[in-house]
């Protein structure tokens, strides 16, 4: 009797391209911050840059200052060229859990401002 139970066919909140995609917390992430393993969030996809370290052509003291945390933003405000993008998919691992997204544009999280109060 093997018990070959993958969740492969629970529905709930999985982008529809790959069933397999694994959802790491930000605490997860949050342990890989050295550069013997190092992992990133950009845009809520986390990214094992171990490798890519000594690659970068920005140097790795940068990607090191964000390893195991969110760098969307330092990620952006580099301006980094098309390539560097598609760079990313060879170091991707999975996805920021549901719960850790900064809620962009999902459930009914809305944040009430009383810019209309009048
Ligand atoms: C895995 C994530 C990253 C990849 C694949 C990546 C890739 C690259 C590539 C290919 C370049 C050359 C210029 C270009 O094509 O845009 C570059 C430059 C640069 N990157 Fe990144 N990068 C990553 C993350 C970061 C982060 C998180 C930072 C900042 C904290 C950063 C800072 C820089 C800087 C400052 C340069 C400019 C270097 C220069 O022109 O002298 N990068 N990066």
């Amino acid at each position: 009797m093997g018990e070959e139970m993958k969740n492969k066919s629970s529905s709930n909140h999985l982008p529809a391209e790959d069933s397999d995609v694994k959802f790491f917390t930000r605490e997860e992430v949050h342990a890989h911050n050295m550069s013997k393993d190092a992992w990133l969030i950009i845009h809520d996809k986390v990214y094992d840059i171990t490798r890519f370290l000594e690659e970068h052509p920005g140097g790795e003291e940068v990607l090191l200052e964000q390893a195991g945390s969110d760098a969307t933003e330092s990620f952006e405000d580099v301006g980094h060229s098309t390539d560097a993008r598609e760079m990313l998919q060879q170091y991707y691992i999975g996805e920021l859990h549901q719960d850790d997204r900064k809620n962009e544009c999902k459930k009914e999280v809305y944040i009430t401002t009383s810019k209309d109060s009048r």
